[in-house]
């Protein structure tokens, strides 16, 4: 029996505020509308939501490149549901490495056409695409092929922070065993290119590099989704804490429009970022 199970009606309606335009029940076919569905924040680019599980300390792994379970059964089947709904799901290189995902939807009923785009985001190309669960997938039909997110070979300026996509259909990209440091890509860049690849909406589910610069993207953010776990990792943990922006009168952002529901043992916290420069003052 799948570890995956169907959402309730309740799950669902919670859910469903935060989801791209034209969300669907899986369980009515690929007509049937969630209602409440929302429009990208810029029309340029797709809808993006931010999606990862914390412990209560904050953290999202036991160790930094170490593959770490936090979030419980109802939640996986909530992330199942949830990459039903979005053309791409998107990790960093640290994560495809780490974690070697498989990053497709295994909600029950999903067929090869409601697959999500796997994409990676991957500067210097240190990912191994050939030896990976995502290759393997795609090969049996499990899942799209998927998009790996590079530095152009030919940039006019080191100061160049555009990317193009390299699509696993066309070209495998070549391993680069040598890369030492990441040439950072502007996130704006990324979600154009995707966009400009016919990707509508794409969801983000880490690691904790790339949570921690879209916590001080919220611009760029339509919704995020937070699974909260009843446990602490504590010291050691990697953390997703973004970096404080150097004026006191800013927070990296906040949550508008909430809304909170329990799955399992876990608490899951949705809602619209924004940015905001009424900050938490120290208490005199
Ligand atoms: N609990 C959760 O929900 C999740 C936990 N994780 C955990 O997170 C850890 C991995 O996190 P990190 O090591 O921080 O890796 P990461 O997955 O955040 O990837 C960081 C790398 O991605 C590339 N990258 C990201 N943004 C870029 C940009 N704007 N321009 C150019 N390159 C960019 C760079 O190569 C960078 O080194 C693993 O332990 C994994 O298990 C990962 C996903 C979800
Ligand atoms: N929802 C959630 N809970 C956790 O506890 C996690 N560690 C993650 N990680 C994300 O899920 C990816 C694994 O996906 P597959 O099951 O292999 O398809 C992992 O790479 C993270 O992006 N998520």
């Amino acid at each position: 029996m799948s570890e995956v199970k169907r959402l309730t009606g309740d799950e669902m309606r919670f859910l469903e505020r935060f989801l791209p335009p034209g969300a669907r029940s899986p369980e009515s076919g690929r007509g049937a509308l969630l209602s409440g569905a929302n429009m990208a924040k810029d029309e340029k680019l797709p809808f993006v939501t931010l999606t990862y599980a914390q412990s209560l300390d904050g953290m999202v792994a036991f160790a930094p490149g170490q593959r770490t379970t936090i979030s419980g059964p109802a939640t996986k089947s909530m992330t199942h549901f949830l990459r039903y709904q979005y053309d791409a799901i998107l990790v960093g290189a640290g994560t495809a490495v780490a974690d070697d995902p498989a990053l497709n939807c295994r909600y029950p009923g999903a067929t090869l056409d409601d697959q999500p785009r796997p994409v990676v985001v991957d500067p210097n190309l240190r990912f191994r695409l050939a030896d990976s669960k995502m290759h393997q997938l795609a090969k049996e039909h499990k899942g799209k092929g998927p998009w790996i997110i590079t530095r152009p070979k030919t940039l006019d300026s080191p100061m160049d922070r555009s990317c193009e996509i390299i699509d696993w259909t066309d070209r495998m990209p070549e391993v680069n065993d040598n890369a030492v440091s990441d040439g950072s890509i502007f996130w704006r860049s990324i979600l154009q290119a995707l966009k400009h690849k016919g990707i509508n909406s794409v969801m983000i589910e880490g690691g904790a590099s790339v949570i921690k610069d879209l916590l001080r993207l919220p611009e760029l953010i339509d919704t995020i989704i937070i699974t909260m776990a009843p446990t602490f990792i504590g010291q050691g943990g990697v953390s997703i804490a973004p970096r404080r922006p150097p004026s006191a009168e800013e927070n990296p952002s906040s949550l508008g429009d909430r809304s909170y529901h329990q799955f399992g043992k876990d608490i899951v916290v949705a809602g619209k970022p924004y940015s905001s420069r009424a900050p938490l003052h120290p208490s005199r």
